[in-house]
């Protein structure tokens, strides 16, 4: 995968051009066993005022790398009640309901090739981000590059106790950016993971004599909670589905209709005032506003889980319909999730394709090691970093439904100086 930071930052050119690295005396190595580098240095600020070094961390939900992960995988996922709420019986029913549904979903990620690739593709995300991030942000240099995932290695106590063992917190301070890998926000994907990662916070960084987390020498965190409508990612989406639509002839090619597709919600996340629907519809109508409306389009919802009632259109029902009117000519579009999955690799592109069974119906590629994604990573960074917000303020707000705790604890505590916003 070659990368041009040069030729991408042309897209839609709104960065400072830096071009010359801070942290040269100080490089990454090769991925390692959590996506994480060597010792780090002691934070200091050196003669060019840089303040690094900058820890940079990726939250995602995470996948089974071989099939005899997906049990531990299911696990943990069923047993998050920030996901799938169980209340008192969740110890007990969630490795249950994971135990049952463990063969079917293996054979799933048997059928894409033994893995769910996300691992591969966040590591390398991660380290090509904070190349860049050292070009254009030096004061913030060296960026280090980890992965924190929610049921899957590497878990977010593995990251946190990397952190730790690099030099930061434990008395040590430096800073850390919670970087959310789901461009929009819901309170069961990000939520989750920055609960976990507030839990973990406070078990593992050193507590002073009345038990309590010495904050002056923990790491500093800021979030990167939502980027939903970015230009870079925005633009990223564009050029896959421009790439796509070039496949068809000419005379064809404004018909096709653009399915967007996002993993769905239960309607009681929905009702609960859950943030992500409106926020993956302002993807949807950005990148349509990027592409001049130039073809109709729709957004649908896949992947729904059990008998529970789930945000509709479902994508197979909405691929159906459109095939059997005539509509043979549709593009896939997977809009809330960055790179490969089983709902991609499997869900679309086996069984919906299947089903559908159509030449005209096809898939735009995922972000994966799209460079111009990867430089819309930095620059929502450097953005970010620039800000000096500990959140968006979008995130002191709690959903009208929310009745829990951790939710609350969790936003004062990420919101810092906002935290007085949270209720
Ligand atoms: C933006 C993405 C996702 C949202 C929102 C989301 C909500 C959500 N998911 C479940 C239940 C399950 N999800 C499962 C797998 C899974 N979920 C996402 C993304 C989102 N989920 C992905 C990318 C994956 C696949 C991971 C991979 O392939 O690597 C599963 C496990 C698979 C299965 O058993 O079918 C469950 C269960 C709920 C309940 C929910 C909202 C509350
Ligand atoms: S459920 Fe949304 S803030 Fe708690
Ligand atoms: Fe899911």
């Amino acid at each position: 995968m070659s990368f041009n930071p040069i030729a991408s930052r042309r897209l839609w050119g709104n960065s400072t051009s830096v071009l010359r690295s801070a942290s040269s005396s100080w490089r990454l190595n090769t991925p390692r066993s959590c996506g994480l580098a060597t010792v780090v240095p002691p934070v200091t600020q050196d003669a060019t005022g840089a303040k690094g070094p900058t820890a940079m961390v990726f939250m995602n939900m995470g996948g089974p790398s071989t099939t005899n992960e997906v049990h531990d995988f299911l696990s943990r996922l069923f047993s998050d009640g920030d996901l799938i709420p169980l209340g008192r019986l969740q110890s007990y029913m969630g490795p249950l309901i994971a135990r049952r549904r463990t063969p079917k979903i293996q054979q799933q990620y048997s059928d894409i090739g033994g893995g769910s690739p996300i691992r591969k593709w966040s590591e390398y995300q991660c380290e090509e981000m904070c190349k860049i991030l050292d070009q254009i942000s030096p004061e913030t240099a060296p960026h280090k590059p980890y992965v924190a995932f929610r049921y899957a290695a590497p878990l977010t106590e593995t990251m946190y106790a990397q952190l730790l063992k690099d030099g930061f917190g434990n008395g040590k301070g430096g800073r850390a950016v919670a970087f959310t890998q789901y461009p929009q926000y819901s309170c069961s994907t990000t939520g989750s993971s920055l609960n976990e990662l507030w839990k973990w916070r406070n078990r593992l960084e050193g507590k002073n004599a009345d038990g309590e987390v010495d904050a002056a020498g923990a790491i500093k965190w800021s979030v990167i909670d939502r980027w939903p409508t970015h230009a870079g990612l925005v633009e990223a989406f564009a050029q896959n589905i421009e790439a796509q639509l070039k496949t068809y002839p000419e005379d064809k090619r404004d018909s096709v209709v653009l399915l967007f597709s996002a993993h769905s919600l239960p309607m009681s996340v929905v009702n609960r005032g859950d943030p992500y629907p409106a926020e993956v519809a302002a993807t949807v109508h950005a990148v349509m506003k990027r592409l001049n409306f130039s073809n109709p389009y729709r957004l649908c919802w896949q992947s729904q889980v059990g008998p529970s009632a789930w945000l509709g259109a479902q994508t197979s029902d909405t691929v159906m319909n459109y095939v059997n009117r005539g509509h043979t000519d549709l593009v896939l579009v997977p809009i809330a999730f960055t790179s490969d999955h089983i709902e991609t690799l499997y869900e679309l592109d086996l069984e919906v394709m299947h089903e559908a069974n159509s030449p005209g119906v096809k898939r735009a590629e995922s972000l994966n090691g799209n460079p111009t994604f990867i430089r819309a990573l930095a620059d929502i960074a450097h953005e970010h970093l620039q800000e000096g917000e500990s959140c968006s303020a979008q995130m002191t707000l709690r959903c009208q439904g929310c009745r829990s705790e951790r939710c609350l604890e969790q936003k004062k505590f990420f919101a810092g100086e906002r935290s007085h916003l949270v209720q």
